[in-house]
């Protein structure tokens, strides 16, 4: 919500699908949350730019590993920094700004297969909570009322 007061036009363009496919009267549903792609898109690239849990839960290595020109030694604790992820100018044009419609042309999800994009973590320990937390925050996010 601050990302959408600080960028009136990504604001009205939320409010205008809430309009279009809601309508006013009437909450949101669960069930609609499908048809409002521009409303994802911003919360992706809210994730993107403010993930909750930045750098994800800590990991220890079992053996020692070698990646790219790395070598993490066995019993290292690995911490993923996410946050920075989320601002790698190599991954994303214009990183510091708020872009949803980055999103409307992209496919990557937050499920845990796009690495460049995990605001939940992955793998293993991949956030239980994850279906229901997406589901509140479109919820939530989806009242706002159109102007
Ligand atoms: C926007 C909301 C949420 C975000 C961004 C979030 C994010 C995360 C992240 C990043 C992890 C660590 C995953 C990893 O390191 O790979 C995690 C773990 C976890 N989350 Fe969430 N979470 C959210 C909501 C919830 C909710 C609503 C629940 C429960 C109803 C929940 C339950 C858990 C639990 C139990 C773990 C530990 C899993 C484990 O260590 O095996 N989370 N969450």
């Amino acid at each position: 919500m601050a990302e959408l007061l600080q960028n009136p036009l990504s604001m009205a363009k939320a409010c205008d699908e809430l309009r279009r496919v809601i309508g006013s009267g009437r909450n949101i549903e669960e069930t609609e949350i499908g048809q409002l792609p521009y409303l994802q898109a911003v919360i992706k690239e809210t994730f993107r730019l403010h993930p909750p849990v930045p750098l994800l839960l800590p990991r220890r290595a079992e053996k020692t590993t070698k990646i790219m020109d790395y070598t993490i030694p066995e019993g290292s604790r690995v911490l993923i920094n996410i946050w920075a992820i989320g601002r790698d100018a190599n991954i994303w044009s214009e990183p510091e700004k708020f872009i949803p419609e980055r999103f409307l042309v992209k496919t990557v999800d937050f499920k845990g297969g796009d690495f460049e994009l995990i605001p939940f973590g992955a793998g293993r320990r991949i956030c239980p909570g994850m279906p229901l937390a997406v589901r509140m925050v479109h919820l939530v996010l989806g009242v706002i009322k159109p102007v």
